[in-house]
């Protein structure tokens, strides 16, 4: 059993599990180089923006059990919840990992348990491992690693760190045991013993999953559009099958998960992930794609009407109801679209931010009044409501209007 835990990285992921430990009665020290993360979550109050994760904070640095700092203290449990993006190539970037690993190494002793739990490339644990014994060989064989990857989805974390199952996959057995215990104290979702390779293969294995099941919808909309057919009709119907799930065709796919992790496996084996790469290709062309409808529906209105269309450009997040903007295909085609138009010309709608640093935004129902296109980039509930006067030219991404 943990009597300290020592959590590395106090972001979307880490700070709600060290408030979830906390909240267990294990005392916890929350390190993050940001010290404005720190200084926030000491004063019992939080930096993001998570369903119920303020309650959990408060109620954990009032009781005393969680503690922010920007170093590091000797506890028994380390767990890294690091960021771990990509590089401009598409190769993973596991310098954040190995910094917050080079950081605890001083103060590993006997009996300790280090767990990583950022979506990493196969091999990263071992790799930490040989790192951590080429600095401090007489630990080998008297600490424990493990794998641990987290799956839960941005506002629901709070549910589902304590209900979804567990994959937890040490670098040995004994590892895979100790670590089993630990995530016993605070989980209610079934744990699942394997090997920290395996662990690490099945977050990315989930995640390229989704985004290969969501290249499959893309395409359909794509020949779907030549062939004069609903897709989202055509889709409701072809779900009826018993053995049949599609999923639904957007504007591409964003976050800083699904469309990432799978670079992940393409960056490592090339050759043996082509439909996984030509998923990632399929996604990232529907924005494109999108973003040459746009430009030809407004050369097609200026053909007729003999002047430029106003365009309505109906949502910037990454998918519905949210307000993350990170690896948005909304976004990247507004900024496609927008350079070569007039800024006057196009009205930004976004219900869920008030305002943006690069874009003027609209209010939603303003934009949809005063534009001749109105074109759905972002599924939103507030947009799901309005009632659009048949004269406009409306270009339905998200299914809006399914
Ligand atoms: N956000 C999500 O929905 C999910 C994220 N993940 C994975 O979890 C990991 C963490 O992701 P998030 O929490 O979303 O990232 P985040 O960016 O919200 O938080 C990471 C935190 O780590 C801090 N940090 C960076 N380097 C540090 C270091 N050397 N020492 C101490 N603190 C450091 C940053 O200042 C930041 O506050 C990533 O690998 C991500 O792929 C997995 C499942 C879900
Ligand atoms: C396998 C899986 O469902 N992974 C989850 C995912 O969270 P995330 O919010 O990124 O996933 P998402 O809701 O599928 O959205 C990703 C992107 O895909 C798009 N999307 C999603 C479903 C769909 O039918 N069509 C579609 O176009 C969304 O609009 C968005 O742009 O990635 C998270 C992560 O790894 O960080 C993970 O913890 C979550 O459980």
């Amino acid at each position: 059993m943990s009597s300290k835990v020592v959590t590395i990285g106090l972001g979307y992921i880490g700070l709600p599990t060290s408030a979830l430990i906390a909240n267990n009665k294990i005392s916890v020290h929350g390190v993050d180089i940001s010290q404005h993360v720190v200084d926030t979550i000491n004063s019992g109050k939080i930096h993001i923006v998570e369903p119920d994760l303020d309650i959990a904070v408060a109620k954990a640095v009032k009781e005393g059990f969680l503690k922010a700092d920007i170093q590091p203290i000797v506890a028994d449990t380390y767990l890294i919840v690091v960021p771990t993006p990509f590089k401009g190539n598409h190769e993973p970037d596991i310098s954040y990992v190995q910094a917050a690993t080079e950081a605890i190494v001083p103060l590993l002793k006997e009996g300790d348990l280090y767990i990583i739990e950022s979506t990493s490339p196969v091999g990263t644990t071992e790799k930490m491992q040989n790192f951590i014994f080429s600095k401090r060989p007489e630990l080998k064989g008297h600490i424990f690693l493990a794998y641990c990857p987290e799956r839960v989805l941005p506002g629901n974390v709070m549910y589902e760190l304590v209900h979804n199952d567990r994959v937890i996959g040490g670098v040995d057995e004994a590892s895979t045991a100790k670590a089993l215990a630990f995530y016993g104290q605070f989980v209610k979702g079934e744990l699942h013993a394997t090997n920290a390779r395996t662990a690490e293969m099945c977050k990315l294995t989930e995640n390229a999953s989704r985004d290969s099941q969501i290249a499959f919808a893309n395409e359909l909309s794509l020949i779907c559009d030549k062939a004069g057919i609903n897709v989202w009709e055509l889709i409701q119907l072809a779900n009826k099958h018993p053995r049949v799930n599609i999923l639904q065709p957007g504007c591409g796919v964003g976050g800083h998960c699904i469309a990432v992790d799978p670079y992940f496996l393409t960056a490592d084996f090339p050759m043996e992930s082509r439909m996984i790469a030509q998923a990632r290709e399929t996604n990232n062309y529907k924005s494109f794609w999108c973003a040459d409808k746009i430009r030809e529906a407004r050369k097609d209105f200026k053909l007729k009407n003999n002047r430029e269309p106003t365009i309505a450009l109906m949502g910037l997040a990454f998918k519905p109801n949210i307000d993350d903007l990170r690896e948005s295909p909304a976004k990247y085609i507004v900024q496609r679209v927008l350079q070569d138009a007039n800024d006057e010309e196009y009205f930004i709608a976004e219900p869920n931010i008030k305002e943006h640093n690069i874009f003027k935004l609209t209010d939603y129902q303003e934009a949809v009044e005063k534009a001749d296109i109105v074109a759905f980039l972002v599924a939103h509930d507030e947009f799901k409501c309005l009632v659009i006067n048949n004269s406009k030219i409306v270009l339905d991404f998200c299914g809006i209007k399914k």
